[in-house]
């Protein structure tokens, strides 16, 4: 299988569009016309950039409104096809795809479509080119692969062939039973693109919300599959037309698409058992056991509020690494990483975000294998210089440029605190145990237009699977959220994004340099003795309003001894299936991370119907502090 990108992915001029390319270690690139139009360089000179590049130019497109039109427009549709084939020749490039027509001028019957296809098949084999037909989801006459494949059928030239797009194919439920029937060197190139299932007409979803395998909700796997069963051993394309991707970086969304497409094969071969030739297999979607450490990046000023703080939350002081400024803070299973390092990767963090999480680490089943699936997936790993008696904990590069370190119950990595830390010998004397057992979920906001770039990043990754996208209302505006979570809860990730920029979520953004971790929540299996053991500790939680509690008493039944205990806490509630979930705010003053308590009684989601009170008490108290 050779694995390719259309330029129409992508945002920046050609040159820069191929270079990305090229950098994400795809092998071939189809050409869009507009791309080429818009370039200042001949056909020429393109056919050297993508040949020093590496690149192999598998498409010229798209050829549109060909078949069916009538007989005194016949002429021109051909006379225009063979300039394109000048073009073609000229770019180095033998396939021409022809999308299906959709003017309201051209006629029907799949014989005259094929005519035509057969014609301009004798054309392009004049010139050693061939022609890929398509149909497009909202072609006027053939918008059915089906279709498309009766009339290349009967065409029944060798130059003639089938492209498949599986947008088009998926968006229409088109039954992929035909597929079987196909002959695998009928096929001369197989689009992919995913797409969130919306209830919009085909052209509009497919020009502005196709995205990467993986990224939608569209049944790629079983089209894949079908795919595989003809035994297609061709090109395999991404092609998605989508506004954030235009919006993005080139050379990451390449990436990304490569990740995607390494994931999808990676997923197929897991379905079918059968791997596709070329690719790469990879160790299995690391299982997550839980949260192993979160690490922050604290310059010495800040550090003594930030112990307090902890010490505040219930941790103690568990451990001083044996030669750097860094401590470990416990409490139940949870560990924090205190790092106030003046050189490495925590001290740079720190420069550029202040105080932060500049790390987490996961447990796994196997961190080896986890590192070597996040290199194969093209993830960036992390290496910096090991002191002597240091261990070398795999990690990868994670959201904003912070860390996920990967450890497990195997190797020494299991012995990482007896063997960089020692014991304290005083320390800060610690505030009363919260009764905290453990990191409940990790919440990290970023751009708009990274979240689906971190969302595959975890799911290919890590054995986890993502929630439907959930809208949250901020007062300053709507914040999307979506959260990625082990089968079992060991890890729970909330990714939040918005395109306000007066949302929480983006204020922190702009607050931190950049997309990070905003805030934490730990579990605990008593929230009401938790908070009391915080307020003897001296931590004040976010002030809920009084309408909360009165709202709370008229649409639940609790007894009202609860609800008094819940308003004199500053606990939130949530109650689904009989299953229900408390949750309270440690203040913060600043638009900058912070913590969460929470306790679930069997209950697997997040406190969506809370979220916009919890939202516009912080936004509130992060007001009134400021003008303090
Ligand atoms: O949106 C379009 O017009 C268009 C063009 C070419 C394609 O291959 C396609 O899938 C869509
Ligand atoms: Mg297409």
């Amino acid at each position: 299988m050779q694995t390719a990108i259309a330029t129409v992915s992508l945002s920046g001029a050609l040159n820069e569009k191929l270079e990305a390319i090229a950098a994400a270690r795809f092998k071939g690139v189809e050409i869009f016309e507009n791309d080429l139009l818009s370039f200042n360089g001949t056909p020429t000179d393109v056919r050297e950039i993508i040949a020093g590049l590496g690149l192999q130019p598998i498409t010229f497109q798209p050829f549109r409104d060909f078949e069916g039109m009538p007989a005194d427009r016949r002429e021109r549709v051909f006379a225009r096809a063979e300039r394109k084939f000048d073009v073609m020749q000229a770019l180095g490039c033998d396939l021409l795809l022809v999308c299906s027509n959709v003017s309201p001028d051209s006629l029907g019957a799949i014989d005259r479509a094929a005519a035509d296809l057969h014609a301009l098949g004798e054309r392009a084999a004049r010139r050693g080119l061939r022609i890929g037909f398509e149909a497009l989801a909202w072609g006027r006459h053939i918008n059915d692969y089906r279709d498309a494949w009766e009339a290349v059928r009967r065409a029944d030239h060798p130059a003639v062939g089938l492209v498949l797009d599986t947008f088009h194919i998926l968006a229409r439920k088109t039954d992929l039973a035909a597929i079987a029937s196909i002959p695998r060197d009928r096929i001369f190139l197989v689009q992919v693109a995913d797409a969130p299932v919306l209830d919009m007409d085909y052209l509009s979803w497919s020009r502005h919300f196709r995205n990467f395998p993986g990224q939608g909700d569209l049944p790629l796997l079983d089209f894949m599959a079908a795919l595989q069963a003809t035994g297609f051993d061709g090109l395999l394309s991404l092609e998605i037309f989508n506004d954030q991707f235009r919006a993005g970086s080139a050379r990451s969304v390449a990436v990304d698409g490569h990740r995607a497409l390494i994931y999808l094969l990676d997923q197929l071969r897991a379905r079918t058992g059968v791997a596709t030739a070329g690719v790469p297999g990879l160790p299995p979607r690391a299982r997550c056991r839980g949260t192993a450490f979160i690490e922050f990046a604290i310059d010495e000023g800040d550090a003594p509020s930030f112990r307090r703080v902890l010490g505040g939350l219930g941790f103690r002081l568990g451990g001083i690494h044996k030669s750097k400024a860094v401590e470990r803070w416990c409490q139940g299973g949870i560990n924090l990483v205190v790092n106030t390092e003046k050189e490495g990767f925590a001290h740079s963090y720190n420069i550029t975000h202040g105080t932060s999480v500049c790390a987490i680490g996961l447990e796994v089943d196997d961190a080896a294998a986890t590192l070597d699936r996040a290199r194969k997936l093209l993830d960036m790993p992390f290496r910096q210089a090991v002191g002597p008696g240091e261990l070398e904990v795999p990690a990868v590069r994670g959201l904003g440029g912070s860390l996920v370190y990967f450890v497990d119950p195997k190797s020494e990595l299991a012995r990482v605190w007896d063997i960089e830390f020692a014991a304290p010998d005083s320390g800060p004397a610690p505030g009363a145990d919260a009764g905290l057992t453990r990191v409940d979920h990790i919440s990290q906001s970023m751009h708009y237009e990274e979240m689906l770039a971190w969302l595959l990043f975890y799911t290919s990754l890590l054995d986890v699977t993502k929630t439907s996208e959930q809208d949250v209302v901020d007062p300053g505006g709507l914040v999307k959220s979506q959260v990625v979570q082990a089968p079992d809860g060991s890890v729970r990730i909330v990714l939040n994004a918005s395109q306000s920029n007066r949302t929480l979520s983006s204020r922190f953004l702009s607050e931190m340099f950049g997309s990070g971790v905003q805030h934490i929540a730990f579990a605990t299996d008593d929230i009401l003795q938790t908070v009391a053991r915080l307020s003897a500790n001296g931590v004040d939680l976010l002030p809920i309003p009084e309408n909360y509690y009165d709202d709370l008493e008229a649409k639940t039944d609790l007894p009202p001894a609860m609800i008094d205990r819940l308003r004199a806490h500053n606990i939130l509630y949530d109650r689904e299936d009989g299953a229900e979930y408390l949750q309270a705010y440690v203040q913060s003053r600043e638009d900058r991370f912070f913590f969460e308590i929470v306790e679930r009684r069997g209950y697997g989601g997040f406190g969506a119907a809370n979220a916009a009170i919890r939202l516009a008490a912080q936004t509130r108290f992060v007001r009134q502090s400021q003008h303090m």
